[in-house]
């Protein structure tokens, strides 16, 4: 039988830089994992086109999709919905696939429930001070939003105690290199004694 797939996920506080990393992470060719697209009650911004970023929702068909259990997990962030879809999470990994999501932390929360032996990754910034001047530089958010991020992300980096590993985002390239040497090393550290192993020692 095929081993399931891991479902690493990768989290932090909001403007830490999840989204870009995990853009950069799915830029490279060699990528081998699949994406979670999630859904989402947020209008698209500008250049966003749903079923690739987002599936973007109504609240009405949301609390559907939360009523009818078809969420694996879902959070209400500042003032939007988002959720991970279960059945496509479910099938892909019984595919023998890794899937990726990036969620914010109380999504985070309730999937290391579901799935204890899932890969938690928690995204820091390199200090508040730069956090800040992410979430501003990024120029999505009005000063009411940039305001409750910052003090959400205070509590949000609490968190990072009950994840696996702890990657600092200090350069795009530097963050996406130590998440796939962390998937590469834990790959090797779960993979049960295959049979041709054994087999090779007989042989000898
Ligand atoms: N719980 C949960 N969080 C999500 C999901 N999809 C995205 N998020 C998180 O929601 C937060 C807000 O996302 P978004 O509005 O795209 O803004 P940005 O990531 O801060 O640019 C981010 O922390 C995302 O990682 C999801 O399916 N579930
Ligand atoms: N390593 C980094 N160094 C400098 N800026 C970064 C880095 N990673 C992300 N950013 C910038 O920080 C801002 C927030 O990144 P984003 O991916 O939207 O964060 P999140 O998805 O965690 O909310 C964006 O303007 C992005 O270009």
């Amino acid at each position: 039988m095929k081993e399931k797939g891991l479902l690493i996920v990768l989290s932090g506080p909001s403007g830490v830089g999840k989204g870009t990393v995990r853009k950069e992470i799915f830029s490279q060719p060699d990528t081998a994992f699949e994406y979670s697209i999630s859904m989402t009650t947020r209008k698209p911004r500008q250049g966003e086109v749903d079923g690739v970023d987002y599936f973007f929702k109504s609240r009405e068909e949301f609390e559907t999709l939360i009523e009818q259990d078809k969420l694996l997990e879902y959070a209400e962030f500042v003032g939007n919905y988002y959720g991970t879809p279960v059945d496509y999470v479910k099938q892909t990994l019984n595919e023998g696939k890794d899937v990726f999501l990036e969620i914010e932390v109380q999504g985070a929360k309730q999937v290391r429930e579901k799935f204890p032996d899932g890969l938690f990754i928690f995204l820091v910034p390199p200090s508040l001070s730069e956090l800040k001047n992410r979430i501003v530089t990024r120029g999505t958010e009005t000063e009411d939003s940039i305001n409750h991020r910052l003090s959400a992300a205070k509590e949000e980096i609490e968190m990072m105690k009950l994840y696996d590993y702890v990657v600092e985002n200090d350069q795009v390239e530097n963050a996406c290199e130590r998440i796939n040497s962390i998937v590469v090393a834990e790959h090797c550290r779960r993979t049960r004694v295959e049979p041709r192993y054994l087999k090779m020692l007989e042989a000898e």
